[in-house]
């Protein structure tokens, strides 16, 4: 039937997954920007930004789907991809991306703030026309790709402040350092698929022991540092101490993962590897949001209903 697949074909295009959690990041700095200013999160602006944020993330993942047809169409996990199979257009495609970002970026300048209008569509902007063309030049990619993964936080503290402050640097600053041990995972476990799409990962550098050792580097490192930067919020007076003792509970779990993941480094060519990369994959989706609620949970500052 026409309508069902078509309506499963934009939820393809829109990367349900990842813009859900992203649009998560987004509702955690509102919460948290409401609740420094006193007032109740609660509210029907908070749903009008949340809504504008969620349209413009959708309609990067369909433009970003549109660029990278040809690639995705040379890898595995890919290949189904709705642009790919041609079961949507490219004109289609190009219509539905550009009008979510302009239409998503215009409702969020008039209705929440011209603040938060502008850096959604910064946003939305270096992710598509910036770290797009770059996965097929250089594995600077990633560093580049977390610009725009860790904005939605500090777009959502805006809608709720109309400024940007070290609260929101902050909550910047831990999905920044948190994507690093997350794609790591993922760029090894399909590194081979990264190399048919012409997509340049650390994982798909040569020699392989060069890739494991520079994917498990930047993975630890992050993870490391994960754990302070998710204690700044405490330290900025955001959120309390039972937070600052979960969060630090979650960052070792996570950095625990990554040490297991570093296991790579004893046989890198071991198709069991991948499974380390797998279970580090789902510790980082399960880091995240508990991470989350926890400052949830814990936020300091006045809750009126
Ligand atoms: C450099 C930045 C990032 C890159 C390159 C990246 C890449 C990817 C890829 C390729 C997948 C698909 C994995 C699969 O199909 O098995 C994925 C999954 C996912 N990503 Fe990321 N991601 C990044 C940042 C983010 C951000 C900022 C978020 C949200 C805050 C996020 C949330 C997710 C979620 C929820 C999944 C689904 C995991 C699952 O299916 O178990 N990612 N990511
Ligand atoms: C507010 C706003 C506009 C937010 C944008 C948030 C957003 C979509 C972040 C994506 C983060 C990221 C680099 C994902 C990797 O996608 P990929 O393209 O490398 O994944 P793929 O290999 O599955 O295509």
């Amino acid at each position: 039937m026409a309508a069902p697949s078509l309506v499963s074909d934009y939820v393809a295009l829109f990367k349900p997954r990842v813009s859900a959690m992203s649009v998560l990041t987004a509702g955690a700095g509102l919460y948290l920007g409401d609740l420094h200013s006193g007032i109740s999160p609660f509210h029907v602006s908070s749903v009008i930004a949340m809504a504008g944020i969620a349209i413009v993330t959708c309609g990067s993942s369909v433009l970003n789907q549109a660029l990278e047809r040809k690639s995705d169409a040379r890898m595995k996990r890919t290949a189904n991809r709705p642009m790919v199979t041609g079961r949507i257009g490219l004109v289609h495609g190009l219509l539905l991306g550009f009008a979510a970002i302009f239409l998503g970026s215009l409702w969020l300048a008039v209705s929440t703030n011209l603040l938060t209008g502008t850096l959604t569509l910064l946003t939305a902007t270096s992710y598509v026309a910036i770290y797009t063309p770059l996965k097929r030049i250089s594995s600077v990619n990633t560093f580049i790709g977390a610009f725009p993964g860790a904005l939605p936080p500090l777009i959502g503290w805006t809608a709720a402040r109309g400024l940007i402050e070290w609260p929101a640097v902050a909550l910047f600053a831990v999905i920044f350092v948190w994507q690093f041990p997350h794609f790591m995972a993922i760029g090894w476990m399909y590194r081979e698929d990264y190399r048919n799409g012409g997509i340049r990962v650390a994982a798909n550098q040569t020699p392989l022991v060069w890739a494991a050792r520079s994917t498990v580097a930047q993975a630890l490192f992050y993870a490391v540092l994960m754990i302070p930067v998710s204690l700044w919020t405490t330290w900025l007076g955001i959120t309390g101490i039972p937070y600052a003792v979960v969060a630090t509970v979650l960052g070792l779990g996570y950095l625990w993962y990554t040490v297991r993941f570093a296991a790579i480094l004893k046989n890198p060519a071991d198709p069991a590897s991948r499974i380390l990369a797998r279970n580090l994959l789902k510790a980082s989706v399960i880091y995240l949001p508990l991470l989350l609620a926890a400052m949830i949970l814990n936020a300091r500052g006045r809750l009126l209903f």
